[in-house]
């Protein structure tokens, strides 16, 4: 199966010493969504960069349509589109003059008319930059990396400052382009847009990928929660499980793999021996859980080999 963006080991350390980007592999499919996710200063964007071709990894390699991104960026930038964070566009210039002087600066650019409506800008022509709203910034970002038709589109964090029908608009935008065989990797904050979006994702923490897979391989690969209280007068103790049952005050919460069998094993123990369980809550893990027990580990520690969940 051929790769459109492949890393293997990649560095980025910054002039200081700072090692952002630790030994990073991935590898994204053709006609793929790819979520990269990850706490502030996770290493998202400094990753990215690298893909795009606009530094070189300070170790490690990348490749993307098979080719260095950086060392042969005349043969992958034609290729490629890229959204930054920031679009940078000179705040004086109508958003036709923008989209134009874009275009002239990209080979076989699509119409600017098409680009303006596919990000739902269509109407907007003579804005000056300056007036658009945040979102709507972020919109024709998106329409000026779509000029150049791009086999592989870079979406740093393209929903920031969207509100939810803006968001749900570049989703849409995003499927159509995955449908159409663009590969897409994209960084966010939002758990939501990479649960329903991605196709895969890989959650970052220091630099390195810590979980990696399909959504639902990611959270599978989480605890399910059964929380309750028991009682007074019966302990903990007294539970018939052979599971890390915590208690929290008059609490338990028990963390499992296996939540049918021991949500069963539970209930069948709670009837026969006449125990009430108050607010009785079991849930199956959420990215959302995933992602915050990533976020509070501080240790240092290189990424488990049991975490990350391939194809
Ligand atoms: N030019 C630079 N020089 C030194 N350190 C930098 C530079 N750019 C980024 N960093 C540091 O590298 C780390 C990773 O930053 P990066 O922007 O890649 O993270 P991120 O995951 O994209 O974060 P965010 O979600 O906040 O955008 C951070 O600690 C940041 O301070």
């Amino acid at each position: 199966m051929t790769h459109a963006i492949e890393a293997t080991d990649l560095r980025r350390t910054y002039a200081g010493g700072f090692e952002a980007v630790r030994g990073l592999s991935l590898s994204v499919t053709r006609g793929e969504i790819f979520a990269l996710l990850g706490t502030n200063g996770a290493g998202k964007t400094s990753t990215v960069e690298l893909l795009e071709g606009l530094a070189a990894p300070t170790g490690g390699t990348a490749r993307v349509l098979g080719h260095d991104p950086y060392r042969e960026r005349a043969v992958v930038r034609p290729r490629i589109g890229v959204m930054l964070q920031e679009g940078g566009f000179p705040s004086d210039l109508t958003v036709a003059e923008t989209v134009r002087m874009w275009a002239g600066c990209t080979s076989g650019a699509r119409p600017a008319a098409e680009a303006l409506g596919a990000v739902g800008l269509t109407g907007r022509e003579k804005v000056r930059i300056k007036q658009l709203s945040g979102g709507e910034r972020r919109r024709l970002d998106l329409a000026c990396a779509l000029l150049g038709r791009p086999e592989v589109l870079f979406l740093d964090e393209p929903t920031t400052g969207l509100d939810a029908e803006g968001r749900r608009d570049t989703w849409e935008l995003v499927r159509a382009l995955r449908d159409q065989g663009t590969t897409v990797l994209l960084t966010t904050h939002y758990l939501e847009e990479a649960e329903t979006l991605a196709d895969r994702l890989a959650i970052m923490h220091r630099g390195r990928i810590v979980l990696s897979g399909t959504p639902a391989e990611v959270t599978a690969a989480q605890p399910a929660r059964i929380r309750f209280a028991l009682p007074d007068g019966v302990p903990a103790a007294r539970l018939p499980l052979a599971l890390r049952a915590a208690e929290d005050g008059d609490r338990i919460e028990i963390r499992t793999h296996a939540l049918q069998d021991d949500l069963t094993a539970l209930l069948d123990w709670a009837r026969d021996h006449g125990v009430r369980l108050d607010g009785l809550d079991a849930r199956s893990a959420s990215l959302e859980e995933a992602f915050l027990d990533i976020a509070s580990r501080t240790e240092d520690a290189p990424a488990d080999p049991k975490e990350t969940v391939t194809r």
